[in-house]
């Protein structure tokens, strides 16, 4: 049988050599401690390597700053406490109308604004999708609540109050929506005390002017086994807790 090649062997002691000097390049790389939180694109890391992506991250964490972009996808750090000054309406107005949202500093309004212009400029594909993803906890859930606002802020009418009076509705109705689908598919685990044990899919329809006029959301894989089965440590779905609660105010002890 034909023995398989991986490409040509290398003499061991000129790999010794290239190992030590990729080491060196690390080392000199993260030897430069106090630029790193300036890289606000992780292309600009060289070598890339889990170590000096991480390194980069966790400056950037340390002064604050979660956001950073990797190419044309960006890499979003949880906080977890609220960072107010990052998601104010005067921020989500200077992404809207920048001339080019790319080159400010790395968030989701840029994100979402570009994804909208994308729409707006009628090239295919004229159908756009952000895909959120992460870790339970890592903040999808938030995420997608900050592109929510944004494109109701941005997709409404300006010029017809009728048209505003739609985009409020609707984002009225989706954000509404939430308790429930959170009542329903959300349960406390050991990684996020509000986790969602679903899938969300969730559109939202731009009219030819660009204004928001519909949106839907649809749901998947929810983790049925939960009703029967939770981890050590881990909860039901709220709406368990809920009901029980409810019952309990109202003086019932016992259902069947
Ligand atoms: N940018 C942010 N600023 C402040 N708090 C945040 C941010 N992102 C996430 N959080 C907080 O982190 C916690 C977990 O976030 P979230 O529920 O969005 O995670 P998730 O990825 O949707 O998790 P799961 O997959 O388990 O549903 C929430 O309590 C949220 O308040």
């Amino acid at each position: 049988m034909p023995k398989q090649v991986n490409g040509p062997k290398r003499d061991p002691a000129i790999q010794n050599e290239l190992n030590d000097s990729f080491k060196e390049e690390v080392k000199a790389f993260l030897s430069d401690e106090d630029k790193l939180h300036l890289l606000d694109d992780l292309t600009k890391v060289n070598p890339v390597t889990t170590t000096t992506v991480l390194k980069c991250l966790q400056a950037r964490y340390t002064v604050d700053v979660f956001y950073t972009y990797a190419g044309c996808s960006l890499v979003a750090v949880n906080p977890f406490q609220p960072i107010c000054r990052l998601y104010l309406p005067e921020l989500m107005k200077e992404y809207h109308t920048a001339l080019r949202p790319q080159e400010l500093k790395p968030h989701i309004f840029a994100m979402a604004e570009q994804t909208y212009r994308n729409v707006e400029s009628q090239i295919e594909p004229i159908n756009q999708s952000i895909i959120v993803s992460g870790e339970s906890g890592a903040g999808k859930t938030w995420t997608s609540r900050c592109l929510m606002k944004f494109y109701a802020t941005v997709a409404a009418s300006s010029t017809s109050p009728k048209g505003s009076e739609t985009v409020e509705r609707i984002e009225k109705r989706v954000l509404d929506s939430n308790p429930v689908m959170e009542a329903f598919g959300n349960a406390c685990t050991l990684r996020n005390n509000n986790s969602s044990r679903f899938g969300k899919y969730i559109q939202l329809q731009l009219n030819r002017s660009q204004h928001l006029t519909s949106a839907s959301i649809q749901t998947f894989l929810l983790e049925k086994t939960r009703v029967a089965y939770q981890a050590p440590r881990e909860r039901n779905f709220h709406i368990f807790y809920q009901v029980c609660a409810r019952l309990i105010n109202l003086g019932i002890s016992k259902v069947h």
